[in-house]
């Protein structure tokens, strides 16, 4: 079953504008706006208590907004008229009647959604759940119910997908089955939002990142662009180290000698110093540019907005 190519530019968006989100004198969502576009995985990053599953709430039409809005494909998911086939999610894999077999409960999601069930043996097969089909969901490991969630989420072969943390828990074979399986989704032409409080995972996973703290955006970002946005430098070898150097400060970079006789420029790009070198004649042997780990680039973009790292670290 494919209806892709029937989907429009307006379907397959998540949009975010203004939203907030109190509970009393809390503030979980606060002010945020952000847009999220089919054929890439999208990383929704934040430290714990961010935000991030108020907003994936509002979005499915589980939780209310203070103010602002959450839209699907232009609306808001209470006005879908087939939602199923709109919007898929997992936000909590045991969120499952423990007594009904795998098929079952897809049937009856599937029932509910007029969708057939040839679909549920499908998704069945797509999640590499077929051969356990008939067995009671109680007896499921926790990373059986999430290709259980999962595949009740790709049961309307929706345009749109969301996942909150869904590699919580499970082991290295079922981390890398999910990361596989959004990107496929991605590359469909689907949009895929997937949170997650680790930027370890989101480094191997997402293309694009969406990351807040205390409610807000911090950045809306590539992953490309984060990682040129944190770079600290470029290391430089030649034996004209002398005349490099001149050449380079006139160019506005600064430029520090290394122990080992390297130069560490900052201020100027790999290619722009590769241009000036070869426009005086000047060899080059290294030339290595440098950047924060994205993990490093996101604990300091996120330093403020992390509430209780000292007591964490003090616990562990
Ligand atoms: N139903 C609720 N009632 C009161 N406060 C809530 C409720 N849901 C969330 N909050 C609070 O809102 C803030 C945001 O929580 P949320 O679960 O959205 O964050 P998160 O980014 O998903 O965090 P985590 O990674 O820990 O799941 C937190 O301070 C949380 O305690």
């Amino acid at each position: 079953m494919c209806r892709n190519a029937s989907y429009t530019t307006v379907e397959r968006v998540i949009e975010v504008r203004e939203l907030t989100k109190s509970y009393g004198r809390t503030v979980a969502v606060d002010g945020l706006s952000f847009q999220v576009k089919p054929g890439s995985v999208t990383g929704f990053l934040g430290p714990n208590g961010a935000g991030k599953s108020t907003t994936m709430r509002i979005l499915l039409g589980l939780d209310a907004a203070s103010s602002g809005e959450a839209l699907i494909n232009g609306g808001r998911y209470t006005g879908l008229r087939r939602p199923m086939y709109e919007v898929g999610a997992l936000l909590d894999a045991n969120a499952v009647h423990s007594g009904r077999s795998a098929f079952d409960h897809l049937r009856c999601l599937a029932r509910s959604n007029r969708i057939g069930t040839r679909r549920v043996a499908e998704v069945l097969e797509q999640v590499g759940l077929a051969g356990v089909a008939r067995k009671r969901v109680g007896g499921f490991s926790l990373g059986m119910k999430q290709r259980l969630g999962i595949a009740a989420a790709l049961l309307g072969d929706p345009g749109v997908l969301m996942f909150d943390e869904p590699v919580n828990g499970l082991d290295p074979d079922g981390v890398r089955w999910i990361r596989e399986l959004m990107r496929s989704l991605a590359a469909e032409g689907r949009t895929v939002l997937v949170s997650s409080h680790l930027m370890s995972e989101m480094e191997l996973t997402a293309d694009r990142l969406v990351i807040i703290g205390r409610g807000r955006l911090i950045a809306d970002t590539s992953v490309r662009e984060l990682a040129d946005r944190f770079r600290r430098g470029v290391t430089v070898r030649s034996p004209r180290s002398a005349d490099l150097t001149a050449a380079l400060a006139a160019a506005g970079a600064t430029v520090d000698t290394t122990p080992s006789g390297a130069l560490s420029v900052q201020g100027l790009a790999v290619d722009e110093i590769g241009d000036l070198a070869a426009a005086r004649g000047i060899p080059l042997y290294e030339v290595t540019p440098h950047s924060a780990t994205l993990e490093e680039a996101y604990m300091e973009l996120t330093s403020d907005s992390v509430d209780y790292r000292a007591e964490k670290s003090i616990a562990r």
